[in-house]
């Protein structure tokens, strides 16, 4: 035995041990007794004893300080449904090898029965033929305790022997080479053999180091029990009980983020995780510290022990390194196991319904329900039995699941921590509720009770008739989907919006299950937000506009042509008169008497289009324009073809930016409007990004979808492509004017991830009247609202993207119109720019001298950086976009996405951001 274990072996006073059979050795070895069931002692009274079939009692670790130990250790029990009572606490007494006694001392709750005891051996041996040996850093705090040496026969001694293991300071640390799982083929042994054991059956490829077992007991177990008064967690009445599962401690920690095993390797290393103690091991180490991990990926001392919960999304999903170390057929044993053994399944008692932990039959019928609660995870929820809504307590709902259920206790008006005095089913509802109810058209004053059923049918508590159905609107679906909140079952797919794809292949189920992460776009008038939000609607969703949106779609557009052609009609008639005005000017001057020719210039037109002319600007000036449809596309078409072949529309047309009214898109549209104005006319999608009108009246609008993943050579970042094109994002987009009177609906959105901001760059020279209705800048227009919005306490720790839309107008606007027009922007005073062409033209380097665009861009950017971090402090991210350019807005959008997971990992990092290999190998480029 090297020194150090020696040293150690000789200070330490462990419990475990294993019995040696290997050659003589020169000093006393302890011996084994058979553990004799009858002998060990009881508590006074023993209940109800049933330990279920596969049933392991926790083990306590030997590197844990007593303190947290003790809570540990009592709280591993309650979760693995042991028979000690919920306010005893056990421990391990490692003080005195020659303490063969058990001690008792009273408290009338203590009471364990020998099965626990036994389990408790077992787990014990589990463990010691695990790795080798096993002993407790322990001593309890003046409690009752119990102390347990047991021998094992054992080959796996001689690794001790030779060094393999040892114990230093505590914590079982293994040097390079030591072999784990050397022998992890070896037969079972021999349970039942031995005195000890009960019929508890182990999971086959458990990890064993002996060819036989004689589960001899040298010196009996002592146990001893107190009441739990300084466990803090458990005074706790039952049906208030709070079970916070506890993640086990890791045997032995790696330092600087070293290899738990090797102690080799950085942060950066790549690294598997322990599911249940979050061991890390490299590569090298990881099958030895895992063995043939029968329940998935789990260091060999923590089989059978619970899952650290927060790792349950991670199961079965396997990480890049198991797929290198196993073939195929391993891997998928493994993950397989992971994700269905017995061991790694949710405890019921870690649900806890209206304040009652489930039983195992109640989880049952909550996850076997037609409609369950996704990703179901430890902690405490409310469940309204009549209407199906369900949520976390003290939290508004989140899911509608099968009404009905017979599962927890009844609901408490309190559940979801309401305070509006608004009732459903007894529950006071939350704000965002009573919101979405208003917007339904509920009528909620008095402080109504009401009464919903499952399918969103309502009534006053007391009366009989049915008011209406809470979801039977469709704008109450976009409305619950911008406020997070559930809608029954089929329309999981709050926006009414095909389900997301990934390439061509739908988003598996377990996908959607995940969490959305919610990006609010908002801007000011004009800024821009529709056409970003249309450009992530086209380039991220494989269907990215459905029949009937198209076909509304194409209405929009049809009557958005007849507006242009009713604006240039106005301009030709202006023009006309202009000319007219002209031309007898030139009569009176010149004297000559031309009067037949006198009222015909350019823009003069035949009495039939000049009859269809004036009837389309009197159904304009009614504002009355999409009444004539759809009847107008059939009847006009004609008249239209004739109108836009017409010469005095033509010139009109080339005079188009002397018609103020006209917008820029017209151009694109009205070149087609013959086209476009047709029956079977189908708007494309370009057609559709640069229509106006596209996005509901009220500004608000909401898309889902992924970041499809991009045709990537190298191999990592293709990875990393394909875990992020599986994950959600919902972008909302709101204008201010749908934000109302000083953004009071702004709270609604507290739980988006991040806000964009869009900015319109040549609003800097135009003037529209402001709130107040005065005539001012737009772009002091946007800055006030801009204040607004990021001091609103809703986003107050939120990250903020600022888009600086149309970049391209700004590029040709700032060369004509000084930026300086704006007041705000009076002290850009940019190089000369010929000073600048030249100098760029003489060094031939494109990166030499920015463009006069590319300075104002830049200086608008750092004005909003300097307005943002003076009145929250923080960094404001921006990014510079041309809303018509697929390519710009898809930067814009991932870099949002980037932002937010910087958000995330900032989250984790004080933590350990390494959760699972991928990830630290993503983080580390
Ligand atoms: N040239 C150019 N035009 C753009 C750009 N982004 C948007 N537009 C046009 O600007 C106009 C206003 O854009 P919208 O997306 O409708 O702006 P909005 O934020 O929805 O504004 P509201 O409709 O007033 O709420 C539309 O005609 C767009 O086609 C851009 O980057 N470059
Ligand atoms: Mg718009």
């Amino acid at each position: 035995m090297p020194p150090e274990a020696e040293e150690a072996e000789e200070g330490a006073q462990y419990s475990f041990a294993m019995e040696y059979k290997g050659p003589p050795v020169s000093y006393d070895l302890p011996k084994a007794v058979p553990i004799n069931v009858d002998r060990i002692p009881v508590a006074a009274v023993v209940g109800q004893v049933s330990i279920p079939d596969k049933l392991s009692l926790p083990v306590v670790q030997p590197v844990l300080a007593p303190g947290s130990l003790m809570k540990t250790f009592s709280k591993e029990l309650k979760a693995s449904q042991s028979t000690v009572s919920p306010t005893s606490v056990i421990a391990f007494d490692r003080r005195s090898e020659d303490d063969t006694t058990k001690e008792l001392e009273g408290s009338e709750s203590a009471t364990v029965s020998p099965a626990s005891v036994i389990g408790f051996e077992e787990r014990a041996e589990e463990r010691g033929a695990g790795c080798g040996a096993l002993s407790g850093e322990l001593s309890s705090s003046g409690g009752l305790e119990f102390s347990n040496g047991l021998n094992y026969g054992s080959g796996e001694l001689s690794d001790v022997n030779n060094g393999s293991w040892a114990w230093s300071g505590g914590a079982l640390t293994a040097p390079s080479g030591g072999k784990l799982n050397s022998d992890l083929n070896q037969p079972e042994p021999d349970w039942a053999s031995s005195e000890s054991v009960l019929s508890l059956d182990y999971p086959s490829s458990r990890v064993s180091s002996t060819k036989a077992v004689d589960c001899d007991v040298k010196r009996p177990a002592v146990v001893t029990f107190r009441d739990i008064e300084s466990d803090d967690d458990d005074g706790v009445e039952e049906d208030e009980a709070e079970v916070v599962p506890v993640k086990r401690e890791p045997q032995s920690k790696g330092k600087k983020k070293s290899c738990y095993r090797c102690l080799k390797g950085t942060r950066f290393t790549e690294k598997e995780v322990c599911i249940v103690c979050d061991a890390k091991y490299c590569s090298s180490c990881v099958l030895r510290a895992m063995g043939s991990m029968p329940e998935g990926r789990k260091c060999v001392t923590c089989i059978g022990f619970p899952i650290d919960e927060n790792k349950r999304g991670c199961l079965g999903k396997c990480s890049r390194m198991l797929k290198r170390l196993l073939n195929d057929l391993e891997v998928r044993q493994v993950m397989k196991a992971e994700k269905f053994c017995e061991a790694n399944q949710l405890p019921p008692n870690y649900i806890c319904v209206n304040g009652h932990p489930l039983c195992h039959e109640e989880l049952v019928v909550l996850q076997t329900c037609s409609n369950p609660p996704k990703k179901l995870k430890p902690g405490n929820y409310w469940y309204d039995k009549v209407s199906g809504l369900w949520g976390k307590e003290g939290q508004k709902p989140s899911k509608v699941i099968s009404p009905h259920l017979s599962v927890g206790g009844p609901i408490k008006a309190n559940a979801s921590n309401g305070n509006t005095q608004v009732f459903i089913n007894g529950r006071e509802i939350t704000k965002v509720e009573l919101r979405m109810l208003q917007l339904a058209g509920v009528q909620c004053a008095g402080n109504p009770h009401f009464w919903v059923n499952e399918d969103g049918s309502y009534q006053e508590e007391g009366q009989k008739n049915t008011k209406g159905y809470i979801w039977g609107k469709a704008g109450t679906k976009l409305v619950c989907a911008v406020l997070s909140l559930p809608v029954p079952s089929k329309s999981s797919n709050p926006c009414g919006e095909p389900l997301s794809y990934v390439g061509s292949r739908v988003v598996p189920d377990y996908i959607e299950q995940r969490i959305l992460q919610k990006i609010l776009l908002v801007g000011y008038n004009g800024s821009g937000t529709s056409t970003i939000f249309k450009q992530a609607k086209i380039l991220y969703k494989a269907i990215p506009f459905s029949e009937d949106e198209r076909e509304n779609i194409k209405f929009t557009i049809q009557s958005n042509v007849y507006g242009y052609l009713g604006i240039l009609l106005e301009g030709r008639e202006r023009f006309e008169e202009e000319s007219l005005a002209e031309i007898r000017n030139q009569c009176s001057s010149s004297q000559t008497d031309a009067r037949g020719n006198n009222d015909k210039t350019l823009y003069s037109i035949g009495p039939r289009l000049k009859a269809f002319s004036d009837w389309l600007l009197k159904i304009m000036v009614s504002g009355d324009l999409e009444a004539i449809f759809p009847a107008a596309t059939r009847e006009y078409a004609p008249l239209v073809e004739e109108l836009w072949n017409d010469s005095a529309i033509q010139a009109t047309f080339k005079r188009r930016s002397e018609l103020e009214m006209l917008p820029g898109v017209a151009t694109y549209f009205i070149g087609r409007a013959v086209d476009i104005l047709r029956v079977d006319y189908e708007p494309s999608d370009l057609d559709i990004l640069y229509a106006e009108g596209v996005t509901s009246s009220n500004g608000l609008a909401c898309v889902d979808f992924s970041f499809p993943p991009s045709a990537s050579e190298d191999n990592i970042n293709h990875n990393n492509d394909q875990q992020d094109s599986l994950l959600r994002y919902q972008l909302i987009r709101v204008n201010a004017r749908g934000l109302g009177e000083n953004c009071k609906w702004l709270e609604m959105f507290e739980d988006v991830g991040m806000v964009i901001f869009c900015v319109s760059l040549s609003d800097y020279d135009q003037f529209s009247v402001d709130g107040s209705g005065s005539f001012s800048n737009k772009m002091l227009q946007t800055r006030s609202f801009f204040e607004s919005i990021i001091t609103h306490p809703t986003f107050e720790h939120m990250d903020f993207l600022l888009i600086l839309n149309k970049f391209d107008v700004l590029e040709e606007k700032v060369e004509r119109v000084p930026l300086t027009h704006c007041d705000w922007f009076d002290d850009f005073h940019p190089v000369d720019s010929r000073h600048r062409s030249s100098s760029n033209n003489s060094s031939n380097n494109i990166n030499s001298s920015p463009s006069l665009g590319h300075l104002a861009a830049h200086y608008i950017a750092v004005k909003f950086k300097r307005l943002y971090s003076s009145l929250t402090g923080k960094k404001l991210y921006v990014s510079l976009v041309k809303g018509l350019q697929p390519n710009s807005v898809d930067a814009a959008l991932k870099y949002s996405r980037e932002i937010l997971k910087w958000d995330e990992e900032r989250g984790n990092f004080s933590f350990d951001y390494s959760v699972y290999s991928t990830e630290a190998s993503s983080y580390s480029h």
